[in-house]
């Protein structure tokens, strides 16, 4: 029995992100809740013909604070892409203000309802959420930090992708071939392309300005998006593949299943609580980083330090530089919880 909880189902990312859940049929029951919507999605999605049972939560009012505990009660997986978009000219750190109270709120009802439950946070920027979610459950007594995740999948998706096209291999078979670490905003974003030999010398017979194009592709995809969209948002398909990417390792981890790759997914992580603060040590205090996490039973077993990956002097650059722009928004998250009460 497996109940996740979908938190912003209704939204662009929420709603093919809550069908990639219900055609798992590992899902018992699938909770959706949001601001708007949330019966409808709920009953349409009720009709696919999987085990999962589906169940729309929406608020009766402003003030109401049982509805969301009701969505979480139980749950093993919370995963929360609930907020504001990017528009044109934004960049991820000027949702900050909208959503920092967002995923307050919903990791504070978390605690109360599920404080087991693995959390996964969507909601941007990411760099910053993570780091409130981290400080709202430590405020309340239950932060468990081997299962708190910040979702960074997309830019391991984008990498394969990207680098696929670039070198002539299958995406898809790049998966645990290439590592992408950092953050999950421009050039917090690093990409690890030269570990796996076979895939480093095709990388290495590009033309330098090919590589060059390819990281900057990676670190500003989501601006692509947003610029594609023209106002109407930011990814929302691809981000509901690659967090359910996420969610079916987590799943996966929860039913004891092997982990088929050498290199697993990244996650955006609290180092010292997962016990890497060696790393955290080695790459200058940032207390969160997105490295490969190996999962046991929806949480971190170990993680793999990213300086094993890193093969060339340009990828150690890259991974100072995106130290300096963690650094501000974990404290930006950390110090936007402080002195707020809960
Ligand atoms: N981590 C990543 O790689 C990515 C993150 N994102 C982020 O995901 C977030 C969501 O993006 P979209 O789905 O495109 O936005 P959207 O606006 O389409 O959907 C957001 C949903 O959240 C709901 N919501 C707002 N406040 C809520 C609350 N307090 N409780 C529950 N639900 C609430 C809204 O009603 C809406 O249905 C944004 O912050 C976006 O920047 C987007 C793409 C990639
Ligand atoms: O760019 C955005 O605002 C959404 C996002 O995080 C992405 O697509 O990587």
């Amino acid at each position: 029995m497996t109940k996740v909880t979908v938190c912003g189902a209704a939204g662009g990312i929420g709603q093919p992100l809550s069908m990639l859940l219900k055609l798992n049929a590992q899902v018992s029951q699938l909770a959706l809740y949001d601001i708007v919507n949330a019966a409808g999605v709920a009953a349409d999605l009720s009709h696919i013909n999987t085990p999962a049972q589906v169940v729309g939560y929406l608020p009766k009012s402003k003030d109401d604070k049982d509805t969301i505990k009701e969505a979480l009660k139980g749950s093993d997986l919370v995963v929360i892409p609930a907020g504001v978009p990017r528009k044109p000219g934004m960049t991820r750190a000027d949702l900050f203000n909208i959503n920092a109270l967002i995923v307050r709120d919903l990791v504070a009802n978390a605690a109360q309802a599920c404080p087991q439950a693995a959390i996964l946070i969507i909601s941007n920027p990411v760099n910053a959420t993570v780091a409130i979610a981290a400080a709202v459950l430590k405020k309340l007594g239950v932060f468990n930090p081997r299962k708190l995740f910040g979702v960074t999948t997309l830019d391991s998706v984008r990498a394969e992708t990207f680098l696929g096209g670039l070198i002539g291999e299958d995406p898809a078979s790049l998966k645990g071939k290439i590592s992408v670490v950092g953050g999950h905003s421009g050039d917090t974003i690093v990409p690890l392309i030269h570990f796996d030999k076979t895939i480093a010398a095709k990388v290495k017979a590009l033309p330098e300005q090919a590589y060059k194009d390819f990281v900057h592709r990676v670190q500003f995809g989501g601006d692509e998006v947003v610029k594609a969209k023209n106002g109407a948002g930011s990814a929302t398909l691809s981000m509901a593949y690659a967090g359910y990417r996420f969610s079916e390792y987590v799943l996966n981890s929860l039913a004891n299943k092997e982990i088929p790759f050498s290199i697993p997914e990244s996650s955006y992580v609290h180092l010292l609580g997962i016990g890497a603060s060696s790393l955290s040590q080695k790459l200058g205090g940032p207390e969160f980083f997105s490295v490969p996490v190996i999962l046991r039973n929806g949480q971190v077993q170990s993680s793999l330090d990213p300086f094993s990956l890193v093969q060339t002097e340009q990828e150690k650059q890259m991974i100072e530089t995106a130290v300096k722009g963690l650094l501000t928004s974990i404290s930006q998250g950390t110090s936007f919880v402080e002195g707020l009460k809960l």
